[in-house]
Parts: structure tokens; C-alpha cells; sequence
């Protein structure tokens, strides 16, 4: 079964940040040139260099400031009060975990995730089954990594990513086929790490 983000075995991970720096990655990972821990970064190198001749990752976010989760938070609960208005406020906290995590234990405020996809030789994105971000309302469901009906490619595209990124150590959030992520509590729980090696980044990196 699914462990969401809002469970209480995540926030339950102990943190042992040793105040790993943040690298801003390279412009091959694409324009966003995004920041994330120094570890989760070279875990990203090691990655693309298993795909395949002439794919490529690219990260479209990395490292996220408190108050952009805060509104992502804000905006999906929203939409889903509006969708279920009599949702016990418990239920509607774990439905919103499905799309955006806690503050408390988000992996990108740790710097220690992406959403990524894969992209051809020209860098045109590859169809992975449904956009990046598309919510599990939008989508019907089919943003989760092993949602059933997605086409033969796409399916064989996540499987790919799966491969290559949980190959170099990351682990994927299951109702996102887009999130990966590496040393933060979701990570620890879910590989059996004793602690999170990265906790909320204190200040913003410099662009
Ligand atoms: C909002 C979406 N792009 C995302 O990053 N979701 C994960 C679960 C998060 O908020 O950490
Ligand atoms: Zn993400």
C-alpha cells in the first residue's frame, strides 16, 4: 500500500543534516538549472549516464522555498474542499499529500528531490503518460507511477526512469511518477536509512 506523505512514519524519521551545500546543476539537466544537495546531485550525474544513448533527464524543479509550498499546499487543498466540501479536515490533509507534502517533511524544501521527465536528442519532453504536475484529479489517477492504462511507451519510459534513477539511489514518490527524491525522510523510510541526511534548507540559494 501506498505510504503518503502525510503519514506519521515520515515525520517520525529523525534528521542527521550535516549541512550538505546545495549545487545548482548543469544546463544539460535543462534551462531551469535547478539546486538541489550536493549528493542528490551526483546521484542525478550517475543517472543520466546509464540512460541510453541520446536521452537525457530533465529536472524541472528542485529545491522549493518554504512559502512556494505553502501556496502549491494552499491552492490544491482548496480545489479538492471545493470538490468534497463535507471532508473531515484529517482526510482532506491526507488527500493534498497525494500532490504536494507537508511543509514539515517536503523533500524539495530539503533540497533533496526533483520532478524530472525525459527528453530526445533535441530535448523535445517524451510523452510519459500524463504532464508533469497533472493532479491525480486531472489525470484520473494515471499520474501515479504504476497506474494501469498508460500507453505501452510511456510505461516502458517510467519503467526506464525507475531503472536509472532508483539505480543511483533515489527513490520515487508513487503518486507522482515525476518526483524522486534522495536523503530526505521519505527517502530514509522508505529504504530503511536509520535517519534523513537533509532537513529544511535554512536559507534561500543565491541565482
Ligand atoms: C507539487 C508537486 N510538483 C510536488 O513536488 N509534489 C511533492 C509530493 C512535494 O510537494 O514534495
Ligand atoms: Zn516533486
Amino acid at each position: 500500500m501506498t505510504i503518503l506523505l502525510s503519514d506519521p512514519r515520515v515525520a517520525a524519521v529523525p534528521v542527521r543534516d550535516a549541512g550538505e551545500a546545495l549545487v545548482r546543476l548543469d544546463a544539460d539537466f535543462g534551462p531551469a538549472r535547478a539546486w538541489v544537495r550536493r549528493g542528490l546531485g551526483e546521484r542525478l550525474a550517475a543517472a543520466r549516464d546509464a540512460l541510453p544513448a541520446g536521452l537525457r533527464l530533465r529536472v524541472v524543479e528542485g529545491h522549493r522555498p518554504v512559502r512556494q509550498q505553502r501556496s502549491i499546499i494552499a491552492t490544491y487543498s482548496t480545489q479538492l474542499r471545493r470538490l468534497h466540501p463535507g471532508l473531515p479536515d484529517a482526510e482532506l490533509h491526507r488527500l493534498t499529500s497525494r500532490f504536494v507534502s507537508p511543509v514539515e517533511v517536503a523533500p524539495h524544501v530539503a533540497a533533496a528531490a526533483v520532478d524530472l521527465t525525459l527528453v530526445d536528442p533535441e530535448g523535445v519532453e517524451l510523452d510519459m503518460g500524463t504532464p508533469i504536475d497533472a493532479t491525480p484529479e486531472q489525470s484520473g489517477g494515471a499520474c501515479y507511477f504504476a497506474a494501469e492504462g498508460i500507453d505501452a511507451d510511456a510505461r516502458a519510459r517510467r519503467e526506464l526512469l525507475a531503472k536509472v534513477l532508483g539505480g543511483a539511489g533515489l527513490v520515487n514518490y508513487p503518486t507522482e511518477w515525476w518526483h524522486w527524491s534522495y536523503g530526505d525522510r521519505y527517502w530514509a523510510l522508505m529504504t530503511g536509512a536509520p535517519a534523513a541526511l537533509y532537513g529544511p534548507v535554512p536559507a534561500e540559494p543565491a541565482a
